[in-house]
């Protein structure tokens, strides 16, 4: 988990920074609020002063502990206006998952805030928690919240009953969750759009050191597929041969400087993605001058074979995993 102190992430107009001991004021002001707190199943009404304190506090055990994130939502003067964050769980089956939870202050509501810094820290925490899906409950009279969520592209699994604190009883919550592709996929998908996917051919390589280890490359936040392990390329450009086109992207990536007569072919991937089929050779390259550096915001590392499985990957490497097992 990135250090709290340098963590901003922009949503403009909004920013988000991680709560400090300092917000506990604001906080409590905006957070007792009946019209608040008896969305927030946790909460006391009223909401005593200290447990502001106690909160923040809580929360900064939680970051450091790499088990959650919360961040205060700051207007552009830097005033609060409300929160957003998510803990982590391990589910049996499902893996860890990032329970999402947000509230906004009575007077920001009707700007959209909770929508556009939920997106923001949904995209955020899919690059860089290893988290397999979002998860968020919500109170069944909560209709804005359940809007927000869908908004963001969550999907509604089913229903639960949870201890509402300030209702002083059990409520009905709607459960919802997001996946990595369903917060990539358009709301509505275009059926003339999957009818004439096109064609992407996009070279990689398996970069191999003299431990026997190969390179990946974690795709940062921004692009398609953000937080998911790939092997260092890309895309083919109009005239360019496969070789060619890694050669540039190996440089422009990693700053390497790698001679075609290095890379030998593997293997390829053939996927159909939802909106494009992707047509992948993957080369060996075991020879190369200058360090591997991330210069596209990726983060790098040197994964040995048998642990390729554990990290995620996009869905066309997967057959690629057991293959060079073998081969190492
Ligand atoms: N480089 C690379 N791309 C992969 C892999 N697996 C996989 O599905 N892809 C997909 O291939 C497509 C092209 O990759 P890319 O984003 O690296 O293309 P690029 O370097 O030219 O980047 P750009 O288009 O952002 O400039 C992406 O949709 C990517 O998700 C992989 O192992 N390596
Ligand atoms: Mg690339």
């Amino acid at each position: 988990m990135p250090d709290i102190a340098s963590l901003m992430l922009e949503a403009p107009p909004y920013r988000l920074r991680p709560l400090l001991p300092d917000d506990a004021t604001a906080l409590h002001r905006l957070v007792n609020d009946w019209e608040v707190v008896r969305m927030l199943s946790r909460l006391p009404f009223p909401y005593p002063r200290d447990l502001a304190d106690e909160w923040i506090a809580s929360t900064l055990s939680l970051h450091r502990a790499k088990e959650g994130c919360h961040f205060a939502i700051l207007d552009d003067q830097d005033r609060l206006m409300g929160c957003v964050g998510l803990r982590i769980e391990t589910l049996p089956n499902i893996g860890r998952v990032g329970i999402l939870g947000y509230w906004v202050g009575r007077p920001y509501w009707g700007q959209g805030v909770a929508s556009l810094t939920a997106a923001r820290v949904a995209r955020w925490a899919f690059a860089n928690l290893d988290i397999t899906r979002l998860r968020a409950t919500v109170a069944e009279d909560n209709i804005a919240s359940a809007r927000v969520l869908g908004h963001i592209g969550f999907t509604q699994i089913g229903t639960d009953k949870q201890m509402f604190v300030a209702r002083g009883t059990e409520y009905p919550v709607q459960v919802f969750e997001m996946t990595r592709s369903q917060l990539e996929a358009p709301a509505e998908p275009d059926p003339a759009a999957s009818a004439v996917r096109r064609l992407v051919l996009v070279s990689a390589a398996a970069l191999i050191n003299n431990d026997g280890d190969i390179l990946l490359a974690r795709r940062p936040e921004g692009k398609s597929m953000a937080g998911l392990w790939e092997f260092p390329g890309g895309k083919v450009e109009p005239g360019e041969t496969p070789e060619a086109a890694l050669v540039r992207e190996l440089e422009e990536e990693l700053g390497l400087d790698v001679s075609r007569a290095c890379l030998a072919p593997f293997t390829f991937a053939s996927h159909a993605y939802s909106t494009f089929n992707l047509l992948m050779p993957l080369y060996l390259c075991r020879r190369w001058s200058g360090i591997p550096t991330p210069r596209e915001g990726q983060t790098l590392a040197w994964v040995s074979p048998k642990d390729l499985h554990t990290y995620a990957m996009p869905e066309a490497d997967l057959p690629f995993v057991p293959l060079l097992q073998e081969l190492l």
